[in-house]
């Protein structure tokens, strides 16, 4: 890690917060940032995502709730106070300046030596790689070494937090792909307690330690990306961090025999942890689910669609429910070809059907 970067935990306490008398934008919102982790915020459009930013940047004001940097209220505190750096989407950056003269204008002014700010410059634009570029002006670069000397506009102050919100959002799937790694890289070099708002799914689950999913205002749940992805607490988060289509299909359990019925098929299971109610929804990743011949059905292949090496298969079951699952290359099926499903059980999440709410952790065949 860079010496000079302190690591500090945040914590926002009862959040609210309203624009004129509309809806509330964050609503009684609970979120603990750890000292030095790279917090990933996901959530739709309008979710709240950017208001968190904003709260978090002294940028706006919270209506009531608290935010804590270590053990120091900045509640109050402007932005100016707070010690941060802040990525927005597109650069902010002066037109008439070079990026060298952008990147060193908060620490000139903050009074840091001549010295020091160059040694400071040198190192984070080696590591982004825009050294060569540091006399041009904003104009005379592509947008994504714009963004990238943002960044180091925003890293040179030696923030103790850094914001960003949707930083490669205008930058092409390919470029944002090698941004994303940069910024984990650089997070690790830098060690600055990171919150990167996004709402790409691939990006939040890629780059965080922690993804922390907001809907309507509230944070829905936050955890590593392999257990947000494995244990989703209802079927909206199950359903939008996947990347893969997700099933939701209707369920009869009849607890006397142990048996379930699925699209058709009945199957007999092991050992479900917790009594299970007599119907409920089963939520199954199209990643999870494989195809199997069976020339008296019950399901029917209605498309398949090659999506790189796999094949992602549209079939339907005999109560006319649309099922998605993906199959090798090496096996194919034709449309209208006659198959069974072949569940991966220990990955079937199971959800009550009246509130989308999980129930159990997995199920056993
Ligand atoms: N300055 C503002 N004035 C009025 N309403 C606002 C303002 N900023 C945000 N809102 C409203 O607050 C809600 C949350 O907005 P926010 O920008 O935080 O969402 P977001 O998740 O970042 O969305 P996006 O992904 O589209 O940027 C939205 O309903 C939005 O219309």
């Amino acid at each position: 890690m860079i010496t000079g970067t302190k690591q500090v935990g945040v914590r926002i306490e009862a959040a609210v917060k309203s624009f004129g008398r509309g809806q509330r934008a964050v609503d009684s919102l609970d979120l603990d940032i750890r000292p030095g982790e790279l917090l990933t915020v996901l959530g739709p459009s309008g979710s709240g995502k950017s208001t968190v930013l904003s709260l978090l940047a002294g940028l706006a004001e919270v209506d009531s709730g608290r935010i804590w940097f270590g053990d120091q209220d900045v509640t109050a505190l402007p932005p100016e106070a707070r010690k941060i750096g802040v990525v927005f989407q597109s650069a902010v950056l002066y037109p008439h300046l070079s990026l060298r003269e952008s990147i060193s204008f908060a620490p000139k002014l903050a009074g840091v030596p001549r010295d020091e700010i160059n040694a400071r410059i040198a190192e984070v634009a080696a590591f982004l790689q825009i050294s060569h570029l540091l006399d041009r002006r904003p104009h005379e670069v592509s947008g994504g070494e714009r963004q990238r000397a943002a960044i180091a506009k925003a890293l040179v102050s030696r923030p103790t937090l850094l914001l960003m919100d949707e930083p490669f959002s205008a930058l092409d799937a390919q470029l944002r792909r090698a941004l994303r790694s940069q910024v984990v890289r650089l997070h690790r070099e830098f060690g600055a307690t990171t919150v990167f708002v996004t709402h790409d799914q691939e990006e939040a689950l890629g780059m965080g330690d922690r993804v922390a999913v907001m809907r309507g205002g509230r944070l829905e749940q936050v955890a590593p990306p392999l257990e947000l992805y494995r244990n989703p607490v209802n079927t909206w988060v199950a359903n939008f961090v996947s990347l893969q289509p997700l099933n939701l299909l209707p369920v009869e359990y009849d607890a006397q025999a142990g048996e379930v019925k699925l699209c058709g098929e009945t199957v007999r299971l092991a050992g479900p942890d917790r009594p299970l109610p007599a119907t409920f929804t089963l939520g199954i990743r199209s990643e999870n689910l494989r195809l199997r011949p069976s020339a008296d059905g019950p399901l029917q292949v209605l498309t398949a669609e090659a999506v790189g090496e796999q094949v992602k298969y549209t079939v339907v079951a005999p109560d006319g429910t649309n099922v998605v699952a993906l199959g090798g290359a090496d096996q194919v099926f034709e449309p209208d070809a006659k198959v069974a499903l072949a569940v991966d059980w220990p990955r079937a999440m199971v959800f009550d059907t009246e509130t989308g709410a999980r129930i159990v952790e997995g199920i056993t065949v």
